[in-house]
């Protein structure tokens, strides 16, 4: 008989700690036979590794919307997308594309049985064109993180002339946002990223108009030079000293999208993590919405 194999979570970082390979096992347990009714069983095929995993792995994540990972259990994350291999469950077919929220069972199969919380979704693949990650990306969580983002937090305007200034923005959340704050009618879109290559990307690909390496350029002055009208939407990534350099260059009334705080993760602090009080200050003065 195949066995199965899967994920498990061995040991917490710990205070200021940065995850390592110990921190996880991998376990093999039996395969299991068949599907009860009520069951499918599952090929998983790819698996969402989210920053926000992160916090999972503190015995505190700070709010209550996710749980921390066990000591000795099954790592799980936010989603992932499978495909049934069996199933008792008349609304599923071998074959079926699926996406749920998702345990880490690494290239083997495993038994779900439905949740009332944690649905398994029939993935409509005509939509996809051919790339089964897109529930995980753009049409999922994420895609749906930035939309909602942009167009309830950003207070985004078309002619008002207003500038967006992304952070985290190469990545799955941030190259959504500035492209739909451009969408929405932001007359400048200024993106913040790690590389040369990612800001490449986000001015010749996606339609930034400007980019900033904060690993290579002074992120105060660039911003200055490139946002001379100050700054109307941050679409927030990353928290820690960039945010505070961008909120110190907004305008009266401006707005922060707080979608995530990932330079301050490894920190063993509460979320959202506490801004310096000149920050606080600033946010109160000019009435920005945070
Ligand atoms: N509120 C919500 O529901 C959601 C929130 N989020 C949050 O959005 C943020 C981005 O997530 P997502 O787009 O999925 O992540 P990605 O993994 O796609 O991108 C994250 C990027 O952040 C950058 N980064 C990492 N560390 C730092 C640092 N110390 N300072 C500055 N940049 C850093 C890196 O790019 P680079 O090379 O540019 O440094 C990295 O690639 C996270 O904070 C996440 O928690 C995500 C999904 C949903
Ligand atoms: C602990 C800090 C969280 C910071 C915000 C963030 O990054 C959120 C990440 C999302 C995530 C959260 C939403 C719901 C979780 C429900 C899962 C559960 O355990 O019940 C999701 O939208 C994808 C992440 O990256």
């Amino acid at each position: 008989m195949s066995t199965n194999a899967h994920v498990i979570f061995l040991k917490r970082p710990g205070a200021e700690g940065i995850p390592a390979d110990d921190n996880f096992g991998f376990e093999k347990f039996p395969y299991p036979a068949s599907p009860d009714t009520g069951e499918v069983l599952i090929k998983t095929l790819y698996l969402s590794v989210d920053p926000a995993l992160r916090c999972r792995m503190n015995e505190d994540t700070g709010v209550h919307y996710v749980t921390p990972w066990e000591i000795g259990k099954e790592v799980d994350g936010f989603m992932g997308v499978g495909q049934v291999v069996q199933s008792a469950d008349p609304g599923f077919s071998p074959g079926d594309i699926v996406e749920s929220q998702a345990g880490w069972p690494w290239v083997a199969f495993f038994k779900r049985k439905q949740e009332e919380q944690n649905p398994l979704r029939k993935v409509d693949t005509a939509l996809l064109g051919g790339n089964l990650t897109l529930p995980l990306t753009v049409l999922g969580l994420i895609g749906l993180t930035a939309y909602l983002g942009i167009k309830e937090k950003g207070g985004i305007s078309a002619g008002q002339n207003q500038t967006l200034v992304v952070s985290g923005a190469a990545g799955a959340c941030g190259s959504i946002a500035g492209q739909l704050g451009r969408l929405e009618g932001c007359a400048r879109v200024v993106g913040i990223c790690g590389s040369k290559e990612k800001c490449l990307f986000l001015t010749e690909e996606l339609g930034f108009d400007a980019a900033i390496n904060y690993k290579t350029e002074n992120v105060k002055e660039r911003l200055a030079t490139l946002c001379p009208e100050g700054v109307d939407v941050y679409f927030d990534n990353v928290g820690g000293e960039i945010s505070d350099t961008v909120i110190s260059q907004m305008n009266k009334n401006s707005n922060v999208i707080l979608c995530g705080q990932i330079a301050v993760y490894n920190k063993d602090l509460p979320y959202p993590p506490p801004i310096p009080e000149r920050i606080e200050n600033r946010i109160k003065e000019m009435s920005i919405n945070r």
